[in-house]
């Protein structure tokens, strides 16, 4: 994880700003009905203002090297698939795919969903992924979220996952950006050669870490 600069936003905004974003009123096809679809994060009210504070900052802090991304929702390069092959290990659910051809190391969607810290975290939740390990800030998207909540991990589907998270920074448009979760095409495959990216219509698979799969191991023994 990166690490910012920290400059206080003047005011604590508790939800991100639109700014010049273009976004739909219409939902991805296959969203499910009873989770509302986000187009921003949602923040927790108990965040304190030092953690809003890392998380929303003055476009002038973007850290050297990162670029504010300008984001459309829903988005257009991924496509929500129930998973009708059974011998798919999350046959019965769903996955997410590519709607269209994706470079290698090209920026896919950020992963929305309920904003939180250690004092808010769900130990049940499948959705659970950390924002900031030094402000232990996490985004749950079991409640609420966008089409990332649906990426599966490639383990039992393919020889190596295609995509990864990776700290990103989306252009709020009132002169701030906002870290969020990205999900990026793998640049470099397993063996070490450049990826080939992502082709139409295959699916995006990231690697939970061994810690999700050998946490499930040990619930599902209690
Ligand atoms: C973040 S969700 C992924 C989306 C999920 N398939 C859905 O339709 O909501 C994580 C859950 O998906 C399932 N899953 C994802 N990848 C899997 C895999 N490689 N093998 C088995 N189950 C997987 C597990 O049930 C896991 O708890």
């Amino acid at each position: 994880m990166q690490t910012n600069r920290k400059r206080a936003p003047s005011k604590t905004p508790r939800t991100g700003g639109a700014g010049s974003m273009k976004q739909s009123q219409q939902l991805p096809k296959n969203w499910p009905t009873h989770i509302p679809y986000l187009r921003l994060p949602s923040y927790s009210k108990v965040l304190t203002y030092e953690a809003m504070s890392v998380l929303v900052l003055a476009k002038a802090d973007l850290p050297s090297g990162e670029e504010a991304r300008q984001v459309v929702a829903p988005y257009s390069n991924v496509k929500i698939t129930p998973i009708g092959d059974e011998r798919h290990p999350a046959h019965g659910q769903y996955g997410l795919f590519a709607s269209q051809s994706l470079q290698p190391g090209a920026f896919i969607l950020s992963y929305l969903g309920y904003v939180h810290d250690h004092s808010e975290t769900d130990d049940n939740s499948d959705y659970d992924l950390s924002l900031d390990r030094d402000h232990g800030l996490s985004v749950d998207a079991s409640r609420s979220g966008n089409e990332a909540r649906f990426i599966n991990d490639y383990r039992g589907v393919s020889s190596a996952p295609n995509a990864e998270f990776k700290d990103t920074y989306i252009d709020l448009g009132n002169g701030k950006i906002e870290k969020r979760v990205g999900i990026f095409v793998l640049r470099v495959g397993k063996s070490g050669k450049n990826s080939r990216g992502i082709p139409k219509g295959q699916e995006i698979l990231v690697s939970y870490g061994k810690g999700f799969w050998n946490e499930r191991t040990a619930t599902q023994e209690m």
